[in-house]
């Protein structure tokens, strides 16, 4: 296999933005894709059977990336896991609104409060981080300090979505103050920071980036198995 190719934050908002104007996809249809590619690599990183609980506390963040994590929640719901959402600044667009009403009527609780981080690790099985994404830029401002202390803080399994939290996304955890998730999903590509990831999983999911737009990003990629909304990738850590 060719090396996989890393993307820069500049061409993954490039490609978002192709995805969007020129391939004339919406963002309801990619978040849907992305969100169910990561609850499905959960469900193989993590199966309910090798859990001691199935619920998940599912963390949101304000933007794109907080929507894969409210989409995340309502498959791992139809697979069996139990979600909880915690979803501290809540955007105000229909797109998350209805979101946040399809949970609602698929049984999803929202947390009121943060839950301390002992309290998660005594009640949850796995934590997905939603909170930022590709268009994070470094420091965390202070009203997600908490949450991301807390997320540093739980020992159950973290799986981030396409960046770990807090992360630079070309960089990686140049603060020293970012997540160190057990798993990881990347989205479309793998950003430039991935290199850095060293927990157990690394997936790719996001199963939509046509043929013809790869090839202008010189985007090289594992071919998904069959059906399947998700790779497995080598974790890279260490190699550039
Ligand atoms: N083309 C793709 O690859 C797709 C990407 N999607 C998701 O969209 C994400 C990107 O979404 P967005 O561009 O909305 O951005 P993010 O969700 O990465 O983050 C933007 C939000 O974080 C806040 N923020 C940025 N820096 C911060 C800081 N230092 N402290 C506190 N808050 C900060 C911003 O104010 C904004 O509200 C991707 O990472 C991926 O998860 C999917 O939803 C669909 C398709
Ligand atoms: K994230």
């Amino acid at each position: 296999m060719d090396s996989i190719k890393y993307l820069s934050q500049e061409e993954a908002i490039n490609v978002d933005k192709k995805l969007f104007s020129e391939y004339k996809f919406s963002v309801d249809q990619l978040m849907e894709l992305a969100g169910l590619s990561v609850a499905t690599a959960i469900a193989k990183a993590y199966p309910i059977a090798h859990l001691t609980s199935r619920d998940v506390l599912v963390v949101c963040g304000p933007g794109n990336n907080g929507g894969d994590g409210l989409v995340c929640a309502r498959h791992l719901a139809a697979f069996g896991y139990r979600p909880r959402v915690f979803y501290p600044r809540r955007t105000k667009r229909e797109l998350y609104t209805n979101l946040v009403a399809q949970c609602e009527a698929s049984g999803i609780p929202f947390a009121a409060e943060m839950p301390a981080a002992a309290d998660v690790d005594a009640a949850y099985g796995v934590v997905v981080d939603a909170l930022f994404g590709f268009s994070f830029a470094p420091p965390v401002r202070e009203e997600f300090v908490g949450i991301m202390e807390m997320l540093r803080s739980v020992e159950v399994p973290v799986c981030s979505v396409d960046v770990p939290s807090g992360w630079d996304v070309e960089r990686g955890d140049t603060a020293g103050d970012g997540l160190h998730p057990s798993m990881l999903v990347s989205l479309t590509a793998p950003k430039l920071c991935a290199r850095g990831f060293a927990g157990r999983h690394h997936y790719l999911g996001g199963r939509f980036l046509p043929r013809r737009l790869a090839a202008e990003y010189d985007i090289v990629l594992p071919p998904y198995p069959g059906t399947e909304q998700c790779v497995e990738l080598p974790v890279a850590a260490g190699k550039q």
